[in-house]
């Protein structure tokens, strides 16, 4: 991205938060409790910890958002570059620090692409041919150069990220600052998106400070792992020395890199990031031992049913013929999609970003009609029906769960399906619905108030609390930790749900559904178990996903296992059937 010279020289501390303590307006208790963080120029530190712990608000004192856009009661110091940020004009802060924020509709107001990214550029008054070039090369770097032109309103999810992450990268700040930037992201952009700011960190000594839950995938990339819990930072290690604690990311429900799982598991010292680290460290080494008390008790959570699982029954609840659906009439974004989905099946779908996913769920919804083809859910034509004669039968989460939270407290989120559609025993549906979404404790809060992971959890609780025949959800598990997800996931499996889900993560998508669909350019080019779908590499990278490492891991093996309990069981008894992969 040019300039490489500008950045020589690079040294000191770029960022230091003393004693920090913030509180919102409206809240009693502190969100930031004393918090105390170094970062050197030049450093790559991955922040994270469970969801509502308060790092997005850690992130907005660092651009001034907090406090001098939001009130509330705050104290402490925060230097960048040696300089404490209330002496700093919005021009020089936005030069040194660039955000990402959670939500790219919370980012993007531009109408088009181009003058999204190109908005940052303007206010520094660069001149207009600079700035062309920058926008372009901005766009490029994150695979977006095609979509120029394009309304940011006609964005998928991960596209609207990408165009966020353009607009700073094309402002080449002293820190970028990024909240969750690939939450939406499939797994190879994610990986391409990674691969570009390590290098930009490298070579230009940009300072990266990026928030995520999905630690396991950004690890790798990073220098420092800081943990936050309740407002404190309660742990700060450089990489490679974080996961010999790992009771520290179990305790928290923080998921690891399965290669460090793994190998702690087989008692191995070693904490490998990549199958390929991974494959020396366990071939030809006997591991009966080490594992002997694993396997006597496995943790039956973490099992996936070795033949997958199929409905129960064969009543057919949703069923599409040769559907072309889209935005507009000229532009189709579903090309000719069949598909049958039987009551009690679980159904990932998966694909590149701008793939269709989340226009497949809209029309299972009947928010969307087809342009050409029939879709009936529950035998019923939604071409004759308009999407509310399906209320109460169909529950559906939007990509973006704002969209869906307008009550006074997530309490009143929740009951007001129930209400509208004047069912029984609303308090107790309401209750069982923030229960198992682990929110009770926070149903008076406005649901504006509460952190990402908290509106999300929120959002699909109102969904279950009318207890619909079909659930659909799009991106359910983005921005929360493991052990909230685990905790979603099991409750829709174990209530036998009729579910259909568009997700990036697809350890999840394996251990939780009984069929994947994989998508690309508006057609299902792949529909099966997960442990058939995730063989197929060519199908794989068609869609932009990558394998789970424990699949590559036993692929270097010869031997076929999904999980890391069934590695591990095999690597405790290396007779056991080894397959071809
Ligand atoms: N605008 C606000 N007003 C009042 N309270 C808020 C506001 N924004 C966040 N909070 C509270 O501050 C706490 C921390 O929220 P924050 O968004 O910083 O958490 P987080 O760690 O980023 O969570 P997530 O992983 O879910 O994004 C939460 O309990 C939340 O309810
Ligand atoms: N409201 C809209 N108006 C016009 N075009 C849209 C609109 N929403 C999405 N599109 C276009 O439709 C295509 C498919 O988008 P969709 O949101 O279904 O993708 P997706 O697979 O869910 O992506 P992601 O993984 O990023 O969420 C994209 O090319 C997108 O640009």
């Amino acid at each position: 991205m040019g300039d490489d010279i500008r950045k020589q020289n690079k040294g000191g501390t770029i960022i230091e938060i003393k004693d920090l303590w913030y509180t919102y307006p409206g809240r009693s208790e502190p969100t930031l409790k004393g918090v105390n963080l170094k970062i050197e120029e030049g450093e790559f530190v991955l922040l994270t910890g469970p969801t509502g712990c308060g790092k997005s608000t850690l992130l907005k004192t660092l651009n001034g958002i907090i406090p001098y856009e939001s009130e509330g009661i705050f104290s402490g110091s925060i230097k960048i570059m040696g300089t404490e940020i209330g002496d700093l004009n919005q021009v020089e802060l936005s030069r040194k620090v660039g955000l990402v924020f959670q939500n790219p509709d919370d980012q993007i107001f531009s109408t088009t692409v181009e003058d999204e990214v190109a908005f940052g550029l303007e206010n520094l008054c660069i001149e207009r041919e600079e700035i062309d070039i920058k926008v372009g090369e901005a766009l490029r770097t994150v695979g977006m150069l095609e979509h120029r032109l394009s309304s940011t309103n006609a964005l998928s999810g991960g596209q609207k990220q990408r165009v966020c992450i353009a607009s700073m990268l094309a402002m080449m700040p002293e820190i970028l600052a990024m909240d969750e930037p690939v939450s939406q992201m499939d797994p190879a952009g994610t990986q391409e998106i990674l691969n570009t700011v390590r290098e930009l960190n490298k070579r230009m000594k940009i300072t990266i400070l990026l928030v995520e839950h999905r630690l396991h995938e950004i690890a790798p990339f990073a220098d420092r792992i800081v943990i936050m819990d309740n407002g404190k930072i309660i742990f700060d290690q450089p990489v490679h020395d974080a996961f010999d604690h790992l009771e520290i990311f179990h305790r928290l429900g923080l998921r690891v890199p399965v290669p460090v799982e793994l190998c702690h598991t087989l008692g191995i010292k070693a904490r490998p990031f990549s199958a390929e680290e991974t494959f020396p460290l366990l071939n030809n080494r006997d591991f009966k031992e080490k594992t002997e008390r694993y396997i006597t008790h496995p943790d039956p959570k973490k099992r996936t049913n070795p033949e997958g699982c199929s409905a129960e029954n064969n009543e057919l609840l949703i069923s599409l013929q040769n559907v072309w659906s889209g935005y507009d009439k000229n532009r189709m974004v579903l090309k000719g999609i069949s598909l049958e989905i039987c009551r009690g099946e679980r159904v990932a779908v998966m694909g590149t970003n701008g793939s269709g996913k989340s226009t497949l769920l809209l029309n299972l919804a009947s928010i969307l009609k087809p342009y050409k083809g029939s879709i009936k859910i529950f035998g019923e034509d939604t071409k004759l029906k308009n999407s509310y004669s399906f209320a109460g039968r169909i529950g559906f989460l939007f990509q973006n769960p704002d969209l869906m939270l307008f009550c006074n407290s997530a309490e009143e989120e929740v009951m007001f399906g129930p209400v509208q559609l004047k069912l029984e025993n609303i308090e107790e549906r309401t209750r069982i619905s923030l229960e198992a979404m682990s929110i009770l404790d926070i149903k008076q809060d406005l649901p504006q108030s509460l952190s990402r992971g908290q509106r999300l959890r929120t959002a699909i609780a109102s969904v279950l609390s009318i207890d619909p025949e079909l659930v659909l959800l799009d991106e359910p598990t983005t921005g929360q930790d493991r052990e909230n997800i685990e905790q979603m996931m099991d409750y829709l499996k174990n209530k036998g749900y009729t579910l259909v889900f568009c997700t990036h993560d697809i350890e999840i998508a394996m251990l939780y559904a009984t069929r994947i669909l994989v998508m690309s350019e508006g057609q299902i080019i792949a529909d099966g178990k997960g442990r058939d779908v995730i063989k197929n590499t060519d199908i794989l990278r068609k869609a932009s996903l990558t394998q789970p490492p424990v699949v590559e891991i036993a692929s270097y093996l010869g031997i076929n296992a999904f999980s890391i309990t069934e590695l591990v069981e095999m690597l405790a008894n290396r007779s056991c059937e080894v397959v071809e992969c």
